[in-house]
């Protein structure tokens, strides 16, 4: 059960009951969103769904050794002679270590286990670290030797180890804005009632030009990554992570990343964790991570209420911030000002987002700590406010963080994150972009792959690439999720040509980033022709790939990039 079944299954009720009208003409009168949202709260407490909720969906899993050992045999499984599937046994000890009960043996031997693995991949000094854990989390005296021995084969051969590759700092290719000065210097924005506030650059561009870095404000892990990477700061340190003290679905890879939070988001999401991740999706748990981040910039409620309800920070963009002092109080402005879209979505929308509303606010009311917090029905109600504010601007200014800089083994052609990027939320979509987002960690980069005119707009893909997707496809989405009506150059292409061609050979090396393999596919023809040179290429630089080393792979991008791109079939258009 997710909480679109809960929606559904509600609506349903109320066709068959011939309530929907009565209903939804109530919801429509009310005027402000939580008192929509309250009104929803009561029909789902009246029609008994939050108790169903309640009685079929774990809030948190408990700690339990059973499980703990559970998962550790399956890791050693995975682990065996037979199998050699590493990456998948160090998911599963990071598992049965999130489950170990505290002080409990199946802690330590968790760690032990997980330095083996890191023996085998030759990372002597994780497999130290992680040695280190266990005996700090008393690994039981029968095994010691085992561990021992491992520790002195260690000591022998770390300093074969290379050094850690130090990530690559793409650089901008421009001076940096004289306003916002992570972006280029040749970008504006403008606004037309149309097409709401867009980028455009007042200098040619070419490809492979980096035009903006930007930092989020603040990101959420998604589930399946979370015995992968830290929960706060994203990084891939699976190699020695701990686990939450409390719930068995978070960890971190420091006990500074652990401190910080759990004094922050963590405090509020673990004691309802299992239910984030059952029934919400990523759109969900990124509005509720940047509502939480909102509340933590200021001491009080009172004060964040001021601060949204004062004019000068109502629709601000990266444009209108004071970068002399960009504190995140600062930063959450032009957040705070991306686009909700509520005037154009249609009741039934705005009913079912209040479901979603509801059943995220009832529980992480009832059940953590935030009611104390909020105090009394004024800032309940600011605080649902402000969700439902960030669950219209989430779909359609949240960002994937993809995988660039996955090492070997580790799971592709997924993203790890999502993100609140303030200035990347600016840029307007085109089924055929003409720029592309590149991570390293949460840090974004924004590449030219096509080029642009001084005057031209810069457009990015939200999934509806017109090499993918068919017309009518991407239009519903676009409508749907996104509130307009396409209307760009490649709204016209016949997809079909473009479609499950075997390309993906030539692009996934260099990233996961689905838009670059969509692009392979939309130059497809030129790719194939370049195949060879391409690959001459990624042979020459073989040490470099899968690429950890962000260094060559830029050139590798670059060249990647040139490669699918002289030759799109818009061409004759540009
Ligand atoms: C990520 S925001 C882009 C910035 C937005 N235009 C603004 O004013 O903040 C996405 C929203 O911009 C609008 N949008 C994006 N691409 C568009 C396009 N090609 N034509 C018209 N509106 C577009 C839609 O309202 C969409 O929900």
């Amino acid at each position: 059960m997710d909480v679109y079944d809960v929606s559904d299954d509600l609506i349903k009720k109320l066709n068959d009951w011939k309530l929907i009208g009565i209903i939804s003409g109530k919801f429509n009168e009310l005027k402000e969103n939580h008192s929509k949202v309250n009104f929803v709260e009561h029909a789902l407490i009246d029609f008994k769904y939050m108790e169903k909720i309640f009685l079929n969906v774990t809030l948190r899993e408990s700690k339990c050794n059973k499980r703990s050992v559970e998962f550790r045999m399956l890791g050693n499984e995975q682990f065996s002679l037979k199998n050699r599937k590493y990456f998948q046994a160090l998911e599963l000890y990071n598992k049965s270590i999130c489950y170990a009960e505290p002080n409990s043996e199946n802690l330590s031997i968790g760690y032990a286990n997980r330095s083996a693995v890191f023996f085998e991949w030759k990372r002597y000094r994780e497999c130290l670290a992680n040695i280190e854990l266990a005996r700090k989390a008393n690994y039981p005296e029968r095994l010691r030797h085992k561990l021992d021995k491992r520790e002195r084969d260690c000591q022998q051969l770390v300093q074969q180890q290379p050094p850690d590759i130090v990530p690559y700092n793409f650089k901008m290719s421009f001076d940096a804005h004289p306003q916002v000065p992570f972006i280029a210097n040749c970008l504006e924005m403008r606004e037309t009632p149309d097409e709401g506030r867009f980028i455009v650059t007042t200098q040619d561009l070419v490809v492979g030009d980096i035009v903006a870095t930007e930092e989020p404000f603040c990101s959420s892990l998604l589930a399946p990554m979370r015995y992968i990477r830290c929960s706060n700061c994203k990084e891939e340190r699976y190699l020695t992570l701990i686990p939450c003290d409390n719930c068995c679905s978070v960890m971190f890879c420091s006990e500074e990343c652990k401190k910080r939070a759990n004094s922050t988001f963590h405090k509020y999401e673990c004691p309802i964790i299992d239910l984030l991740h059952r029934m919400f999706n990523k759109i969900h748990c990124i509005a509720l991570r940047t509502t939480l981040s909102a509340l933590d910039l200021y001491g009080s409620i009172e004060e964040l209420m001021a601060f949204c309800e004062q004019p000068q920070n109502q629709h601000k963009s990266v444009f209108d911030l004071d970068y002399t002092q960009l504190t995140p109080q600062e930063h959450y402005r032009a957040i705070h000002g991306l686009v909700t879209n509520q005037h154009l979505r249609s009741v039934s929308d705005l009913f079912q987002r209040s479901v979603v509303c509801a059943v995220l606010k009832h529980f992480i009311m009832e059940y953590t700590p935030l009611k104390e917090y909020l105090g009394g029905e004024e800032g309940r109600n600011f605080f649902t406010d402000l969700l439902f504010r960030h669950l219209q601007t989430s779909p359609s200014n949240m960002h994937g963080i993809d995988l660039v800089e996955q090492a070997n083994e580790t799971k592709d052609d997924q993203s790890h994150s999502s993100g609140a990027y303030a200035f990347l939320s600016l840029l307007n979509h085109s089924c055929a972009p003409n720029t592309l987002r590149i991570y390293e960690g949460v840090k974004a980069y924004l590449f030219v792959l096509r080029p642009i005119k001084a005057g031209g707009v810069l457009y990015d893909n939200y999934g509806a690439h017109f090499a993918v997707f068919g017309k009518k496809q991407r239009q519903e989405t676009l409508s749907m999720q996104y509130r307009f009506n396409c209307k760009c150059e490649a709204c016209e292409l016949d997809y079909a040509k473009y479609r499950n061609l075997p390309f993906k050979a030539s692009v996934p090396l260099v990233s996961n980033d689905t838009d670059l393999k969509l692009l392979g596919a939309y130059n497809y023809e030129f790719a194939l022709n370049n195949y060879q040179k391409y690959c001459d290429f990624l042979t020459q630089n073989a040490d470099a790939f899968p690429c950890a080393q962000i260094s060559s792979a830029e050139e590798c991008l670059k060249m990647a990039l040139h490669i699918m791109v002289d030759a799109v079939p818009l061409k004759a258009k540009m």
